[in-house]
């Protein structure tokens, strides 16, 4: 008989679990399920997306156990996937990481910068946490690993649990693959093989084909000249993309004129650009603002109507590329399929001109052992003095970490390709430890 799977949601407060259970139950004939639970440090928060998933679960799938849950064992007891996405300090510290460098005209965001290096230092913990618990409780599962900022969160888990089963993904290159796709006429990724190589947010397509091996990258590449992946000039950007991810993919178009042999992503924008975003930033209205007052009232608003109608049949919910990427991952280890994947391992040797040590974003085949790294070879100067840089940010941000280190997170800072100056660092770190005094370990 075919496996019927037991999946536990870590973060399930999150304005992605919602999503995440519509795919995994669209997918019950290649995923069968038994037993899906929610675990969140926040059962308030976590409670609305519950009621709403367990109406959801009855209609659609009445034979799966629903747990929600504030209580590790009973969260973590019995499961083979945990598919983590936990954000600590949730929106209210977002706001500040992404506001307060904005003071000192540097660029305030989740993941990069001094933003992404405060997130990355609240993250760890919270992660490491769920790793423990998925081993007390459950230590042949996989998890799955969402929670930002995944470059920094990846090298804490190699550096703090090297053997564990986690694989720490992010959904932003199936996104960019999905827009490749339309710019060539194609339907969705999933009819594109690509080569890429970087760090998390930090990296470059080399290579896209279609299945029967055409080179796409010449028609690709005229389409950014003109419009970055903005998809309007075709009539294609989704409706949901709010101004500011419209931005984004404009701002493409100058980040791929440095390097006309490759297809960015868009989050090389904040390293090449910084003047241009903080310019075009609002201090008083982040992204962290547009996300409260959109997918956090539309997502939770969602749930609350579904319980209150006692029915999810005329839910606006819909399922992601975000819930698909996770699925699709949880099916390859599940099943041994060695389907082709980027997934954030340790470099040893696949960037043969590269730090051993560094975690990297690079294609893998995915089987029931995990993530087998692809050869990529030598990289660039270009791109190998931009990664070279990052990752001793992140690597910094790390040891910081581990070791209560000030002195670390500051040379951290100084070295971010978006600080412009040292003092500039020193004071903005200032008002970062303060800010983080609840989340972050004491630094000496
Ligand atoms: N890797 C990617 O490409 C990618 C894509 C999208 C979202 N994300 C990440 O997914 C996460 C969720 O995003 P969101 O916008 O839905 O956030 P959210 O604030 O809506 O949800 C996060 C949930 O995590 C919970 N949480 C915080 N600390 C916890 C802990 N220690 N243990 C258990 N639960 C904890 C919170 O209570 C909250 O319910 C974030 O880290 C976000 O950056 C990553
Ligand atoms: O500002 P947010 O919270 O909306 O998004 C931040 C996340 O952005 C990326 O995820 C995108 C994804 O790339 C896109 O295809 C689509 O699914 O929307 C997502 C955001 O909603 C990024 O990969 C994440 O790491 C960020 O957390
Ligand atoms: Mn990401």
């Amino acid at each position: 008989m075919t496996k019927q799977h037991s999946i536990v949601i870590a973060g399930g407060g999150s304005t992605y679990t919602p999503e995440i259970v519509l795919m995994l139950l669209d997918n019950l004939d290649k995923f069968p399920i038994r037993q899906l639970k929610l675990y969140d440090n926040d059962s308030e928060r976590q409670s609305t997306i519950a009621k709403a998933c367990e109406i959801i679960i009855k209609e659609q799938a009445p034979h799966i156990q629903f747990v929600a849950t504030d209580n590790p064992e009973i969260g973590f007891t019995d499961v083979d996937f945990v598919m983590a996405h936990i954000r600590v300090g949730k929106y209210e510290m977002r706001e500040k990481d992404e506001k307060l460098p904005l003071k000192y005209n540097v660029i305030g965001q989740e993941t990069c910068g001094p933003g992404g290096i405060a997130y990355g230092l609240r993250s760890i913990k919270g992660v490491v946490e769920i790793i423990d618990y998925m081993e007390m409780y459950s230590p042949n599962a996989w998890m799955l690993n969402y929670s930002n900022p995944a470059s920094i969160v990846a090298e804490a888990c190699r550096e703090l649990r090297p053997e564990s089963r986690v694989l720490n993904i992010c959904d932003h290159p199936i996104g960019l693959e999905d827009r490749m796709a339309k710019m060539v006429g194609l339907d969705s990724r999933k009819d594109l093989t690509i080569r890429y190589y970087g760090l998390n947010h930090f990296g470059w397509y080399t290579d896209v084909q279609d299945k029967d091996g055409n080179d796409l990258l010449p028609q690709i590449k005229s389409y950014m000249a003109e419009n970055g992946f903005n998809l309007n000039a075709i009539g294609k950007e989704t409706r949901n993309s709010d101004p500011s991810w419209l931005h984004t993919y404009d701002m493409a178009k100058f980040v791929y004129e440095l390097d006309p042999n490759t297809i960015p992503n868009t989050y090389l924008k904040y390293y090449l650009f910084p003047n241009t975003e903080v310019e075009i930033a609002d201090a008083n209205r982040t992204r962290a603002n547009e996300v409260i007052d959109g997918r956090e009232k539309r997502v939770f608003g969602e749930c609350r109507k579904i319980v209150e109608k006692g029915t999810a049949k005329e839910t606006a919910l819909e399922i992601g590329a975000h819930a698909t990427y996770i699925v699709d991952l949880a099916c390859a280890l599940s099943y041994n399929t060695h389907e082709r994947m980027l997934i954030m391992v340790e470099n040893n040797g696949a960037i043969s001109n590269f730090d051993a040590t560094a975690m990297v974003e690079i294609p893998c085949l995915v089987g029931s052992k995990g993530a087998e790294p692809l050869s990529i070879g030598s990289v660039p100067t270009f791109q190998k003095g931009l990664m070279e840089q990052q990752v001793a940010v992140e690597k910094l941000a790390v040891e910081a970490y581990t070791e209560g280190s000030k002195q670390k997170l500051y040379q951290a800072f100084a070295l971010s390709k978006t600080i412009p100056s040292a003092d500039i660092a020193k004071d903005l770190l200032d008002e970062l430890i303060e800010a983080n005094k609840d989340y972050w370990p004491t630094l000496h």
